[in-house]
């Protein structure tokens, strides 16, 4: 009998994926020991699996051996980061030379994806980066890339989706079922590849708000954009997103990720084997067909739509799609995806598959369902279409990942094309709609308005030319007390017009970027400091407060230890006291601008120290002490942080105990839904 090492559950949900780009998380990580044990079997899956046909039966062997080994990890490096070839040619040659020459079976070299060039697969685990130097080295290289955006631990098989979307810089984007949140920082480089300032945008919902935090906090905090905003709608009810003029905005790529049973993730998420049955497919069959006809009818004629899952049951998605195909009346069609990333092994999508119930009863058809109770979730489209609706359907064009082929996880990929405005009948198959809880208003935005003081103030410290759109400056306060604001926003006008237009009826969470929080100290001449994560969009406008500088400087302030530089100790000292205290940008080279901070005799790098060390990287120097020294601090600061979630943990757990039985009993489940994060 096959185990797995797992301690607990942390309350997650069906169809969730874990917090992903988290090397810090090693409980993830295969081999982790000392967990309690897992019995890797399921006899329903099994059977119902050799019944589906979805894989030649004679790889049934493999299929499972695979499913019961740990799943390897992967992680890509930022499609649109310009040090991103660098960082690579960093990681291989300061450590898989020693990792091979280390010799040992546990210690592997991450090979390269082949069919996606940038990302690599390891089978390292917690276990063997304990014991191996070089690849806690290479470990520690990776978490402080990841922290700040420039690489990402994403499964495999989650990075196809975009892969197949290939959005432009140009495109509008509408990513439905978006947390954490992988994909869209992956559709997000990828409108950025190009363009560093895209007119394109990506708008990134999620349903449940917890959820929302977490794409806010854990993705667009690592990557600096101002084309993304986040919603929290329930994706099957999208509201119609109008543009400025009163016309209805049509998405030119639109990815439906939707909520499944995820059964393709076994690997990762051992919970499922104990309590997987056909019924969790079935259960949420009406409500995928909901979420992928709203996303197609977001879409703009010509524009296209991904409909994925992770899971690899034709009901979720064959079925999905064929309910998808009919309902819209030739207006879609699926698009082949056999010639698309020629190097990923895959198995075309199935025309006919099998419904069974939660007890394994198999079901020919509906007329065989009289159970009422059953007449709810097992509905006409969960049955295969008729030979002549699949010659016109081509569901082959779809494509299932197995788990044994590439070892990854299980998934499932449909890419459709809208060729005609649909025009959808009101259909049953909308699912339940989705409760919202009550949470704090959102709050607004206003943007700048022309001759605002605080643009006068900017402008005139900054020296900003007319090239800098200042009027895509907002802030998170009513009008009335706006002035009043400590941060200043910055979206493009693809976000601009999209939240103006749009934020009394869409639930908008965060847009945009901060570019400017104001300060009260004494040294300086301006109110607002310029962020790190601004000057990418104001650099090329400032004509005031940027200083050029010597390599030896750069690096005498990156390497020092000390926060705060003596002026006196650097060349550049008589180019830095021309300028006005307070935010001064230095640079070697304009493609990497560092923000400082400089008082009467200092001057402070106003960054992270992941941010140094990347930095210094790029420069070639060698980092291995500063990274030990940061690991150690981190360990301390992970130890602090399990503390506080236990202890919030404990609290949350007594308030519960003391709820009153008068509080309606759906309410207390959904607050023990929530999606908990496990402490580190
Ligand atoms: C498979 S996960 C998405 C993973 C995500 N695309 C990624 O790459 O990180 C499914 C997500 O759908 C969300 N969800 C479930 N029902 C939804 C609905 N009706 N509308 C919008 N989102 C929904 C869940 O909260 C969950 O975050």
């Amino acid at each position: 009998m096959v185990h797995s090492s797992r301690k607990r559950n942390f309350n997650k949900k069906k169809g969730h994926e874990p917090r992903e780009n988290k090397w810090k998380d090693d409980r993830d990580a295969p081999g982790n020991q000392g967990y309690r044990e897992t019995v890797k079997e399921n006899e329903k899956y099994w059977t119902y699996y050799k019944e589906q046909n979805v894989f030649p039966l004679e790889q049934f062997d493999e299929f499972r051996a695979a499913l019961q080994r740990d799943l390897p990890v992967s992680f890509r490096f930022q499609g649109c980061h310009k040090d991103r070839e660098q960082l690579i040619h960093e990681m291989e040659n300061r450590f898989f030379g020693k990792i091979m020459e280390a010799g040992d079976a546990a210690v592997c070299v991450p090979k390269s994806l082949p069919w996606y060039k940038e990302a690599y697969q390891t089978p390292m685990s917690r276990t063997a980066v304990r014991s191996h130097p070089i690849l806690a080295q290479l470990h520690n290289f990776l978490v402080t890339e990841a922290e700040l955006g420039n690489l990402s631990r994403q499964e495999a098989v989650s990075m196809i989706p975009p892969l197949l979307l290939a959005p432009t810089s140009e495109h509008y984007v509408l990513d439905l079922c978006a947390a954490p949140g992988s994909k869209t920082t992956q559709l997000l480089e990828m409108i950025h590849e190009n363009d560093e300032n895209p007119k394109g945008m990506v708008i990134a919902n999620d349903v449940d708000m917890k959820r929302c935090y977490m794409l806010i906090h854990h993705t667009l905090k690592r990557f600096r954009t101002a084309a993304c905003a986040i919603t929290c709608e329930d994706a099957a009810r999208f509201p119609k997103i109008m543009d400025k003029d009163g016309g209805v905005v049509q998405f030119d790529r639109v990815l439906a990720d939707v909520i499944c049973s995820g059964d393709g993730t076994l690997r990762k998420n051992p919970e499922i084997w104990k309590k997987w049955t056909p019924q969790d497919g079935l259960g949420l069959h009406r409500m995928q067909i909901a979420i992928a006809r709203k996303g197609a009818q977001q879409l703009k004629v010509g524009g296209r739509m991904v409909y994925s899952t992770c899971s690899m049951n034709p009901i979720e998605d064959e079925a999905v799609v064929a309910q998808l195909l009919r309902d819209s009346k030739g207006s879609l069609k699926l698009v082949d995806t056999s010639t698309l990333l020629p190097e990923l092994k895959r198995e075309n999508g199935v025309n006919t598959w099998k419904v069974f119930d939660r007890d394994m009863k198999l079901f020919e058809n509906l007329e065989a369902v009289t159970e009422d109770k059953l007449k709810k979730v097992i509905v006409r489209s969960c049955f295969p279409p008729t030979e002549e609706e699949a010659k016109e359907m081509n569901l082959h064009y779809t494509m299932r990942v197995t788990p044994h082929a590439q070892d990854t996880g299980g998934f499932y990929v449909a890419l459709i094309e809208k060729v005609s405005e649909t025009n959808f009948e009101p259909s049953a198959a909308n699912g339940p709609a989705w409760k919202k809880k009550k949470m704090f208003k959102d709050e607004p935005f206003t943007f700048l308005k022309l001759d605002d003081e605080r643009w006068n103030d900017i402008r005139s410290h900054y020296g900003v030319d007319e090239s800098f759109a200042y009027q895509n400056l907002f802030s998170r306060r009513l009008e009335t007390n706006d002035a009043n604001s400590r941060q200043l926003f910055f979206a493009n006008d693809a976000v601009k017009n999209f939240v103006k237009e749009n934020m009394t009826k869409v639930s908008i969470q965060n847009a945009g970027m901060k570019m400017f929080s104001r300060t009260e100290g004494k040294v300086e001449n301006t109110r607002f400091r310029l962020s790190q994560k601004g000057i990418r969009y104001l650099f090329k406008s400032m004509n005031k407060q940027k200083v050029k500088i010597g390599a030896d400087d750069m690096l005498a302030m990156l390497k020092s230890e000390e926060n705060l530089v003596p002026l006196e100790s650097l060349v550049c000292k008589t180019d830095v006291r021309q300028q006005q205290n307070g935010t001064v940008v230095v640079y070697c080279d304009e493609d990497e601008p560092v923000c400082t901070w400089v008082g009467y005799h200092t001057i402070a790098p106003y960054i992270s120290k992941e941010e140094r060390l990347h930095l210094l990287r790029m420069m070639g120097v060698d980092c291995a002490e500063i990274e030990l020294l940061m690991k150690s601090k981190r360990k301390e600061k992970a130890a602090q942080d399990r503390e506080a979630a236990w202890a919030r943990k404990e609290e949350e757990s007594k308030a519960n105990a003391q709820t009153t039985s008068e509080e309606p009993k759906e309410e207390k489940m959904e607050e023990q839904e929530g999606d908990v994060v496990a402490p580190n």
